[in-house]
């Protein structure tokens, strides 16, 4: 599929979002910084990409997800934990970077910090009911099938 991409910021020009293998499933995002940025302990900060996408359809959502790397090794994660990026969005992308770790992190202007994700969407309407039919698991949850 196609998306429509703008750049915001002429340095991110160089650093158009592409699959870093046929698989991939994420496009990583770049931090759009004047200088490093130092993140201590517990702090977060927003983020630019220097980058806009519309994705135009309503069938389609995008979602900022954290790097592993970063998350596991580092701490970095993101401050609202997942972005949702609408598909009538048409402002720049950012990202909210937490740091969830226990050392300060110094996050390079162009660093890989995230990832962008295109995920199909269900926009539902809902059909107001009295009684729902009958399921297997009806309304057990939170560990209703056992534990092991
Ligand atoms: O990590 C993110 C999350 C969201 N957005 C943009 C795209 C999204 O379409 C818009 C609104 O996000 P969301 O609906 O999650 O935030 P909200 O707090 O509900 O704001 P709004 O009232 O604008 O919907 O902000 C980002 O750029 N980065
Ligand atoms: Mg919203």
């Amino acid at each position: 599929m196609q998306i429509d991409l703008k750049i915001l910021d002429e340095r991110a020009r160089a650093h158009i979002p592409a699959y870093a293998t046929p698989g991939a499933a994420g496009l990583d995002l770049r931090a759009l910084l004047d200088a490093p940025l130092e993140i201590a302990p517990g702090e977060t900060h927003l983020v630019h990409t220097g980058l806009a996408i519309h994705i135009g359809d309503p069938g389609y959502a995008a979602l900022i997800l954290p790097r592993s790397g970063l998350g596991h090794k580092k701490g970095i994660v993101l401050g609202n934990l997942v972005g949702l990026i609408d598909s009538d969005y048409q402002g720049e992308l950012m990202i909210s970077v937490w740091n969830r770790g226990s050392d300060r992190f110094r996050l390079e202007p162009f660093e890989r910090l995230a990832q962008l994700v295109v995920v199909p969407v269900a926009q539902a309407a809902f059909r107001l009911v009295d009684e729902f039919d009958a399921s297997e698991r009806g309304t057990g949850g939170f560990g209703s099938t056992g534990t092991k």
